[in-house]
């Protein structure tokens, strides 16, 4: 495969968990889905991938640039494809940029070749955390907290068709919310099993 692994099976001890389905990651910017998808691969002993992370590697480009430079329709297009490429490799953490799952081709795509989890976290919490960095190029208005809150209320309708949601509380840390994401991984064998020891 040709994606950036940022974690791999590679030297894991015997596997503690089977991986049946891709996870993508999906919600808002800020939610925890590049963090907590990178704890929970490394616990699951599973690659972990990231469409966001992709895009920049292959445009040599960070998010933002290319935003500025060819415009967000043509980050949508490259998304997408990134997306279904990542789909069609092997089973993985895939954490989604949180535009990603607005568009039903990426949803469909995701629903043929796995499962969509919603990193669930209020507008405070999300807002914290994205409020000081300037990598969101979607923030860049004159009134960023707004414009969050605006995308919020247009998103969330669509990221409750997930077909599995966490939510995120804000004193958990990442490695507790990767915990709370396997913990719902494995309410679903066919995404999710625990092996014996
Ligand atoms: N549970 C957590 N506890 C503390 N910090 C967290 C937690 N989850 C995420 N963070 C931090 O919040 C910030 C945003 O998280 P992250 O980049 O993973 O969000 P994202 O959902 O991938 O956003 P985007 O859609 O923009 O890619 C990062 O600095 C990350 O380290
Ligand atoms: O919420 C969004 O639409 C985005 C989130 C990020 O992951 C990036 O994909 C980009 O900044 C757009
Ligand atoms: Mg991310």
């Amino acid at each position: 495969m040709s994606g950036i692994k940022h974690n791999t099976p590679e030297g894991a001890q015997t596997p503690r968990y089977r991986l049946n389905k891709t996870v993508a990651l999906v919600g808002m910017m800020g939610a925890g889905k590049t963090a907590v998808g990178r704890a929970v691969a490394a616990k699951l002993g599973a690659p972990f991938l990231d469409s966001d992370a992709e895009i920049e590697a292959a445009a040599n480009l960070s998010v933002p640039e290319i935003f500025t430079r060819d415009g967000e329709p043509f980050f949508r297009r490259r998304e997408t494809e990134v997306i279904a490429r990542l789909l069609s490799e092997e089973r993985c953490i895939l954490s989604t940029g949180g535009g990603a799952f607005l568009a039903e081709v990426n949803r469909d795509n995701i629903a043929a070749y796995g499962v969509a989890m919603w990193l669930d976290a209020d507008l405070d919490l999300l807002w914290n955390r994205v409020r000081y960095k300037d990598s969101r190029p979607l923030l860049r208005t004159k009134d960023p907290k707004a414009t969050l809150a605006a995308l919020y209320h247009d998103r969330v309708p669509l990221y409750r068709l997930a077909d599995l949601s966490v939510r995120c509380d804000a004193r958990l840390s990442i490695d507790a919310m990767a915990e709370r994401v396997i913990d719902k991984l494995l309410t679903r064998p066919d995404v999710l099993e625990k092996l014996d020891a």
